[in-house]
């Protein structure tokens, strides 16, 4: 309702879209256009960091057990198992970007958005399609990030993933990402209209 989100702040964004489609470099681009607007949803992972990952920016890299006993203690607002590793976005994350005054930018598989639409978060949701699965694949080697098994795995979900995301009804927008220029500017405008529309009722913003 208009009096929560009065009380609650600007509400949160979803980028949904399967590994390797270029979520990561649209909001790396976001945050550097508008470095006080949004916040990261920094999420707990199992996976090991890639190089030039660091603990507590890109991810929480916890083992499994530690990932579990957080769970068993309600610490996560959604949690999923994804190509073989725990992926997870903790209240305290949302919480702490929200307390900043900013829009908390939540970068999440498909059964966290599943999970996240049956809370009161009431976030924005947008999927990022990639022109093709072969595209996809080209992008993820290129990335030189995984191996031929997680490769492979990574693209399985994406098939399901790309599925859901075009499902109408299932996300607010779905940002075709093809020319990494063109789909920025796409992503950003309808971010920032979004963002318009919120203020014209009246919640704050930084
Ligand atoms: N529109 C594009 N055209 C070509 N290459 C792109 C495009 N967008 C991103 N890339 C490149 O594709 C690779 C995957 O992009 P990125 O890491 O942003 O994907 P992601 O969706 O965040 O993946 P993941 O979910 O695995 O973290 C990167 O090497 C990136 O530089
Ligand atoms: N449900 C959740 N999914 C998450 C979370 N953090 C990231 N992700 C998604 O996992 C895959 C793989 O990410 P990668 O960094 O290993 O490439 C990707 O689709 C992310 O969006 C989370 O907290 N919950």
């Amino acid at each position: 309702t208009l009096m929560a989100q009065t009380v609650t702040g600007p509400r949160p964004l979803v980028l949904c879209g399967p590994s390797g489609s270029g979520k990561s470099t649209l909001l790396k681009r976001l945050f550097a256009e508008f470095p006080d607007k949004f916040g990261f949803s920094v999420s707990h992972t199992t996976r090991r960091p890639r190089e030039g990952e660091e603990h507590g920016v890109h991810y929480y890299f916890v083992e499994r057990p530690v990932m579990e006993q957080a769970i068993a203690n309600d610490e996560f607002i959604e949690t999923a198992e994804f190509t073989g590793n725990m992926y997870g976005t903790s209240k305290e994350a949302v919480r702490d970007i929200q307390s900043q005054g900013r829009v908390c930018i939540l970068d999440i598989e498909q059964k966290g958005v599943e999970q996240i639409k049956k809370t009161d978060l009431n976030p924005i949701l947008i999927f990022n399609n990639p022109p093709t699965i072969d595209e996809l694949e080209r992008r993820l080697r290129k990335r030189n990030t995984e191996t031929e098994e997680t490769l492979r795995k990574r693209l399985d979900a994406a098939q399901v993933e790309i599925e859901y995301g075009l499902t109408p009804g299932n996300f607010h927008k779905i940002i075709h990402n093809r020319d990494i220029d063109v789909a920025y500017e796409e992503f950003r405008d309808f971010v920032v209209d979004e963002l318009k529309k919120q203020e014209a009722m009246g919640v704050r913003f930084n």
